[in-house]
């Protein structure tokens, strides 16, 4: 077989598109994963230090999926002999009114997902440091803890090298032909492939607008933010603090989460689930702070243990679709086009069975998971194809 001949190509080294590889190496698909940058980067969704992991979702698809990612996570830890997942459990409050927080709530009780729900008293005893406003109520998602992002990130690349596979960063995708093969140009060579699988986080709108599908991705700049402990410690991971999501709490429009401080000693990492439209390769010109003034009004009414001014500023991007909801599908008039797209500021913690969906649709085989809520056709009303 010719060098530049694969079973399947991989556009885009994010956590998706190297989760993807990495199933496809272990199903002994000759398989090529193309970056455009020298790896690792930081200019894309998936580096940083920290995720959260939780089963704690509004949608029980979403929370039947995360009990094969916690396997599938265990399984990587396992075969690539770091460790990826640390259990803190994970603070979710909100009011009683809020059909979002209710949401959350009943999930976790429908599909017995280890939890608790606190009374006032009990968060006030349990988490001294934090206050919850009047009205509101508080569970814990048991489950839920901290991923090391850019550790499980290396760990999948580095195992689909193991089972034989081909990374080629540096490398920007500039053209492809569908068909059967593929035909695929990048700024140094051209290779073949019977099916192709895009993955390109933010660029993923303009990678596909070159096949005339016009998906509705919106592309966000988000500030991630590090706020200084008064008290090195009193939020911290060695001390047990959880993670927490605050559901749209303060009459802020989106919710804002937080980690333990751990990777920046005495930092403890809190930020808005929203941020200022950009193009990402303009990332680093847009200079709203919007989301900080609603961050440190935030911070100040409920982690009085914390400066209210962001100690650290780091930047990543969302890629939204209009319902928040992953795209896992076929292009629709190229079937061996294989599209995982619009991960909307949630998707880490699903990249195993993400990467294992897609896997699935680039060998023809029937997907695990039922994916119509992931399926292009719900934006029927909204696609500018010419197809
Ligand atoms: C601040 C922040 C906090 C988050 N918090 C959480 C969380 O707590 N829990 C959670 O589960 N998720 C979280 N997420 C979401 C999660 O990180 C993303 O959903 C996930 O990383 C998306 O991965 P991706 O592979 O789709 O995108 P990316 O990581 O952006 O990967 C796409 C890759 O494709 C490459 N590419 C694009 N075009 C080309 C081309 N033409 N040629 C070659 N390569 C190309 C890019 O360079 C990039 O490396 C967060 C995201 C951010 C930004
Ligand atoms: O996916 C996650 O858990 C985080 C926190 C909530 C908002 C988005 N990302």
């Amino acid at each position: 077989m010719d060098a530049n001949n694969f079973d399947c190509i991989v556009l885009g080294a994010g956590i998706q598109g190297s989760y993807t590889a990495y199933h496809l190496a272990k199903k002994k698909k000759k398989t090529l994963l193309v970056e455009q940058f020298v790896l690792p980067h930081s200019r894309g969704s998936s580096h940083g230090h920290t995720r959260i992991i939780r089963k704690a979702y509004e949608q029980d698809y979403y929370t039947r999926m995360m009990s094969e990612c916690y396997q599938l996570w265990a399984q990587l830890e396992k075969e690539a002999n770091v460790q990826i997942y640390r259990n803190t459990g994970m603070l979710v409050v909100g009011k009683e009114d809020c059909s979002a927080f209710r949401s959350l709530r009943g999930t976790l009780l429908r599909n017995n997902v280890p939890m608790e729900v606190l009374s006032p008293e009990q968060f006030a005893s349990r988490f001294p440091s934090v206050r919850l406003p009047p009205g509101e109520s508080a569970v814990i998602d048991k489950t839920a803890g901290v991923l090391h992002a850019d550790r499980a990130l290396k760990a999948v690349q580095d195992l689909f090298c193991g089972l034989g596979g081909v990374i080629h960063d540096g490398e920007k995708v500039v053209d492809f032909t569908p068909g059967s093969p593929i035909t695929m140009t990048t700024n140094s060579g051209m290779y073949r492939a019977q099916s192709l699988v895009i993955t390109a986080g933010p660029w993923a709108k303009s990678v596909l607008a070159r096949t005339g599908l016009q998906l509705p991705l919106q592309v966000l700049r988000i500030n991630v933010c590090y706020w200084k402990e008064r008290i090195p410690g009193t939020y911290g991971i060695g001390r047990h603090f959880p993670c927490f999501i605050g559901v749209k709490q303060h009459g802020a429009k989106h919710d804002i989460y937080g980690l333990p401080s751990n990777e920046y000693p005495g930092l403890m990492k809190i930020c808005y689930h929203s941020g200022s439209e950009t193009e990402p390769d303009e990332r680093d010109r847009q200079t709203s702070q919007e989301d900080i003034a609603i961050l440190s009004s935030f911070v100040s009414k409920s982690f009085p243990g914390l400066d209210p001014t962001p100690a650290v500023v780091e930047q990543c991007m969302y890629t939204v679709t209009p319902d928040s909801d992953f795209i896992l599908d076929q292009h629709p008039s190229h079937s061996n086009i294989i599209i995982g797209a619009g991960f909307s500021g949630h998707g880490f913690k699903l990249a195993p069975v993400v990467g294992k969906i897609l896997c699935e649709l680039a060998l023809g085989k029937t997907p695990s998971f039922d994916l119509s809520p992931f399926r292009i056709t719900r934006f029927q009303s909204l696609l500018k194809s010419a197809l």
